[in-house]
């Protein structure tokens, strides 16, 4: 039997969903978790948690408040660099600054370098299970993979592919796409804690017959994910429109292809109809709200109040490089400050943004099996967070009277300096170095 170990702490986690029901968020002042070989045993009061494993190892991190590992439901693993390119729509913005970023991909010590970075830098900001766009080129996909599976996250991603309106050196043959994407699935889904998404960029970029051979390798690939764009930018629909004169919308150039599934995940949904909405929570679809990217490009506000009201599961996710970093907290910060200024917009709280940050995620990619709270049973994947001494975090957090300020104030202060470790399974996969 495994050594046990606790991890002692202030904790707080979700693990019910605050848009349906009170009470959903659980904390613990002076808290502990117990886990051995990566399972959460108990999470509770630190007295009793240590009387019921008195031979546990204890790490005493009462100076941290203990979250559940962030998931990051969209995120874009070639657009690090892309990050705060101002001025452009989405539809420009892609032809002039992140195509041709992601062209260089091509070069696989420029790919393998940024598939290290950037699982690093997730770890680095408490995330723990990402949905990850990838790359078009095969090598460098297989180098994200690499990459991820030796920093021990949990992460679904896949072979982007297009085969029209993106820049040459992107587009390939739908054959081409379905013979990569079948190699790099058989190669990694499933292995470790990695999962396959297929990936077609987005209608306006993938022909029926792409979508086509995208639902032949879902088909033929159990467990996998669909993840796409849908509804992003009203340029964007407006060229779906002609792209797919005979589709009733911009959900239906997937649905017609068969992607609409309880696997699939499409990412922003800001301007969608009703009758969309519907139709996504008949299939199960969940989608990816990204609300720093959608600012950024103004690209528009999410319709969250009316994802809720049609029971279409969303997750949160940092959309980098449109997004404007890869902290889960700050899209938080965002993802409140987007609904309070929307007139019929949910009033959101901390516990909001936390589920949002974390179960919300899991769910949303099909990972609330294994994480997105500390619930025994689960793993423990978890992050400690550390305000900096002497900064205006560390400030408010002494005067909070109660843990609605705390988290409140957490969302809207902490960064990637205020994370001090990182777990999956029980194990670091960053440890601050400060
Ligand atoms: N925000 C965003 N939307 C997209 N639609 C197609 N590709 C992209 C992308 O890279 N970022
Ligand atoms: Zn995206």
């Amino acid at each position: 039997m495994a050594a046990t170990t606790i991890i002692r702490a202030r904790i707080a986690h979700t693990p019910r969903d605050p848009f349906t029901s009170d009470g959903a968020l659980e904390t613990f002042d002076d808290g502990a978790v117990a886990f051995a070989d990566g399972t959460i045993l108990a999470t509770g009061p630190a007295t009793e948690v240590l009387r019921q494993h008195p031979d546990a190892d204890v790490l005493d991190r009462r100076d941290c408040v203990l979250i559940p590992g962030m998931v990051d439901t969209h995120v874009h693993y070639p657009q690090i660099p892309v990050i705060g390119a101002m001025g452009l729509e989405l539809l420009e913005w892609l032809a002039l600054r992140t195509l041709p970023e992601e062209a260089k991909m091509a070069d696989l010590g420029h790919a393998t370098k940024a598939a290290e970075r950037f699982v690093r830098l997730l770890a680095r900001n408490g995330t723990t299970s990402a949905l990850v766009f990838g790359s078009h080129f095969p090598a460098a996909q297989h180098a994200l993979f690499e990459a991820a599976d030796a920093a021990g996250l949990r992460i679904a991603s896949g072979l982007v592919t297009s085969d029209r309106n993106l820049r040459p050196e992107l587009e390939v043959s739908p054959e081409t796409a379905y013979e990569a994407g079948k190699a790099l699935a058989t190669r990694w889904h499933g292995h470790g804690r990695l999962r396959y998404a297929v990936t077609p960029r987005f209608s306006v970029s993938a022909t029926e017959a792409m979508l086509g051979v995208s639902k032949t390798l879902l088909d033929e690939t159990p467990g996998a994910l669909f993840t796409s764009h849908v509804n992003e930018s009203v340029g964007e629909i407006d060229f779906v429109k002609e792209l797919f004169p005979h589709a009733r919308d911009y959900v239906a150039t997937y649905e017609d292809a068969g992607l609409l599934t309880s696997r699939s995940v499409l990412a922003h949904n800001v301007h969608v109809s009703d009758d969309e909405l519907h139709r996504l929570a008949d299939a199960h679809t969940a989608v990816a709200h990204c609300p720093s990217s959608n600012a950024f490009l103004s690209s528009g506000i999410f319709p969250m109040a009316r994802h809720v009201e049609h029971g279409v599961r969303f997750g949160m996710g940092t959309d980098v490089g449109a997004g404007t970093g890869l902290s889960m907290l700050k899209e938080g910060l965002v993802a409140y400050h987007v609904q309070m200024v929307r007139e019929e917009g949910h009033m959101l709280g901390p516990a909001h943004l936390l589920y949002l940050a974390t179960l919300a995620g899991a769910r949303a990619i099909g990972l609330d099996d294994e994480t997105g709270d500390l619930t025994p049973g689960k793993a423990a994947d978890l992050v400690l967070l550390k305000p900096p001494p002497g900064g205006t975090l560390e400030a408010v957090l002494e005067e909070a009277p109660d843990w609605n300020a705390a988290l409140g104030a957490i969302f809207t202060l902490a960064r990637e300096e205020c994370v001090e470790e990182t777990r999956v399974a029980g194990e670091p996969v960053y440890t601050s170095t400060k």
